[in-house]
């Protein structure tokens, strides 16, 4: 349907208009990705992907209320760090560039992450995407534009204080490589240099909703749900309707 209305007329917006194709392509090919083939399935997913961002610094919080969320509102949950992990598991042709990077609290080629990104949301029946732990730097953040063309709907950051992550880090106990206080201080010096211009693009475009991830879970848990409450009180084909009523006007202009 976009081809259609975009082939109308030339002296439209060109560059909404490459930018809302390019989106639709991506999704496309992304909800007719491999996975589906591979079953047979061959018709795209009917919905629009809703897509959430989980921003914060090592031992904020993000995974602990990712499982808060799933658990209330049926999201899907992408750890960019546990699909990095699966790979260095599965001693894929990555496997130990990852190990390294991650050993030295760096941040893995955005390329590799986002590819895996891709496949679990082609392959997963939902479309609601918790993508937590991502985009960790602003080559992480225009790469996911690119590859998968699609913005997220809400950014969510845990603001938390360093000594609080550190503690909660060194304690956390899951075998981790990267959970010792050498590895920690680099993480904390990449956030800083590189997540936090991430965080203030998201801010400056009044995505982001910074949450303060200090007392218990359950108490942090009260300020993330009324956001996703809210967001399931909308229908999911607004942005859609959005991008029309725009496209009406631009065309009405032109
Ligand atoms: N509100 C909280 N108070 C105390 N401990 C917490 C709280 N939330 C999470 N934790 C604990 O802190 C540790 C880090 O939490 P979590 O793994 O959710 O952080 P994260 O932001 O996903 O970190 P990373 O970026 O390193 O994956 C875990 O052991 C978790 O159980
Ligand atoms: N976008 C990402 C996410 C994670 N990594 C690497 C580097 C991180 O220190 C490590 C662990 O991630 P976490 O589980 O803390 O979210 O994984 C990356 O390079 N890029
Ligand atoms: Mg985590």
């Amino acid at each position: 349907m976009w081809r259609r209305v975009a082939s109308l007329s030339s002296s439209i917006s060109s560059s909404f208009l490459a930018q809302t194709a390019s989106r639709l392509n991506t999704w496309e090919s992304l909800t007719t990705g491999i996975a589906q083939q591979a079953k047979g399935v061959i018709a795209p997913k009917e919905k629009t992907p809703f897509i959430t961002f989980f921003l914060g610094g090592p031992g904020s919080g993000k995974g602990t209320q990712c499982i808060k969320i799933v658990e209330t509102f049926g999201f899907a949950h992408l750890s960019a760090g546990d699909l990095l992990r699966r790979e260095i598991a599965s001693k894929s042709a990555d496997g130990a560039m990852i190990l390294n990077t991650i050993k030295e609290g760096k941040i893995v080629p955005s390329q590799v992450t986002v590819k895996l990104i891709q496949k679990e949301m082609e392959l997963s029946d939902n479309h609601k995407f918790l993508i937590d732990g991502f985009p960790r730097t602003e080559e992480n953040r225009v790469s996911f534009e690119r590859i998968i063309g699609v913005e997220p709907n809400v950014v969510l950051f845990f603001d938390c204080p360093e000594e609080e992550m550190v503690k909660r880090v060194l304690n956390r106990n899951e075998g981790r490589v990267d959970d010792n206080l050498e590895t920690i201080k680099k993480r904390l010096t990449v956030f800083q240099a590189l997540s936090l211009p991430v965080i203030n693009y998201y801010s400056e475009r009044g995505k982001l909703y910074t949450i303060k991830a200090i007392g218990t879970e359950d108490e942090i848990f009260e300020q993330v749900r009324p956001i996703f409450a809210a967001f399931e009180a909308i229908p999911l084909n607004t942005r859609w309707n959005w991008y029309i009523s725009a496209l009406v006007v631009v065309i009405d202009m032109s």
